[in-house]
């Protein structure tokens, strides 16, 4: 079976408080956008992870999809596969793309295997295995809030705009963009905010990753200013970077960003 996990932009991004547990509050609006992997999963006579396509960093133990495996392993009765990743969602890029790809898997494996799992158990293994992978199980636009693992269903289609995203050739990790971000209760919710006008949202919505990745990383914050002078609407850093993304009403002409980045037109 064949499925495409696709990645997610973050509107608006408050970090809240410090929890005991390591962790951050935070609240957001998860927007699923259109740049996919391509995820295979066979049956097979051993476990198996192989990838195409970019990159991926890391041991393949840690490749989140095989974490999910040994996960639903712990509850099921699975027999071994082989799984192929064709990785297209560019990575530490605040777009969720690892998430996915668990999320996914999670899903995958349910069909497959007929294990019979509901929404709701999906997303408690998704969660398990990553704070914004939970929000891919369901895959629709959200309020986020706590870890980013609870949701509340919100009204947001952004399918009469043109949406592009530029990714520079810098990688953040998440853990080091919470690194010097002071917490703080915004006077006003994600929630309600993201009920104004789109042409409304800049004066309101903001990312609190930018002042901690933009100190460290100027050309991500040339690249936002460079989508508003382009005509953006609303135009932000994704989750902890290092892409933004731009809300046009017109597909804008970026060829002057595209040497050295990468853009998507969605
Ligand atoms: C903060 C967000 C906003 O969208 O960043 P992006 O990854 O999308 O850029 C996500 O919720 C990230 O989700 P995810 O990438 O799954 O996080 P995890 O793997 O669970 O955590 C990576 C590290 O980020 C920090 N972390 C993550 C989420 C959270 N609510 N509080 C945290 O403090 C912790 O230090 C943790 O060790
Ligand atoms: N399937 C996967 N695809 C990409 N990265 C993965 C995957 N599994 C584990 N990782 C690890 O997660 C890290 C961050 O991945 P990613 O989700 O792409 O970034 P971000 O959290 O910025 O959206 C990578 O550096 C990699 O080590």
């Amino acid at each position: 079976m064949i499925l495409f996990p696709n990645a997610k932009i973050n509107i608006g991004l408050n970090i809240t408080e410090r929890r005991p547990d390591g962790y951050h509050n935070l609240e957001t609006i998860f927007y699923p956008i259109d740049i996919k992997d391509a995820l295979e999963v066979v049956k097979s006579d051993k476990l198996s992870f192989t990838s195409t396509g970019l990159e991926i960093p890391g041991l393949i133990e840690d490749n989140l999809c095989i974490k999910g495996y040994h996960l639903l392993k712990l509850d099921h009765d699975l027999p071994p596969v082989s799984i192929h990743l064709h990785k297209h969602i560019p990575i530490g890029a605040g777009l969720g793309g690892g998430s996915s790809d668990a999320a996914f898997f999670i899903r995958l494996m349910n069909d497959e295997f007929k294990l019979g799992l509901s929404v709701e158990e999906m997303t408690n293994y998704a969660r398990r295995l990553g704070a914004d992978c939970a929000f891919f199980i369901e895959n629709k636009p959200v309020f986020a809030f706590e870890r980013g693992d609870e949701f509340e269903s919100i009204k947001l289609d952004l399918s009469a705009y043109k949406i592009v995203l530029v990714m520079p050739p810098v990688h953040i990790s998440t853990g080091e963009a919470f690194r010097g971000i002071k917490p703080a209760t915004p006077k006003e919710s994600l929630f309600d905010l993201i009920n104004e006008p789109i042409a409304d949202w800049k004066k309101f919505i903001k990312n609190d990753f930018e002042q901690t990745v933009f100190k460290n990383h100027v050309e991500i914050r040339g690249i936002k200013a460079a989508l508003y002078e382009a005509g953006a609407i609303y135009s932000s850093m994704s989750g902890s970077g290092a892409s933004v993304f731009g809300i046009f009403a017109d597909t804008p002409d970026l060829k002057f960003l595209e040497g050295e980045n990468e853009v998507f037109y969605l």
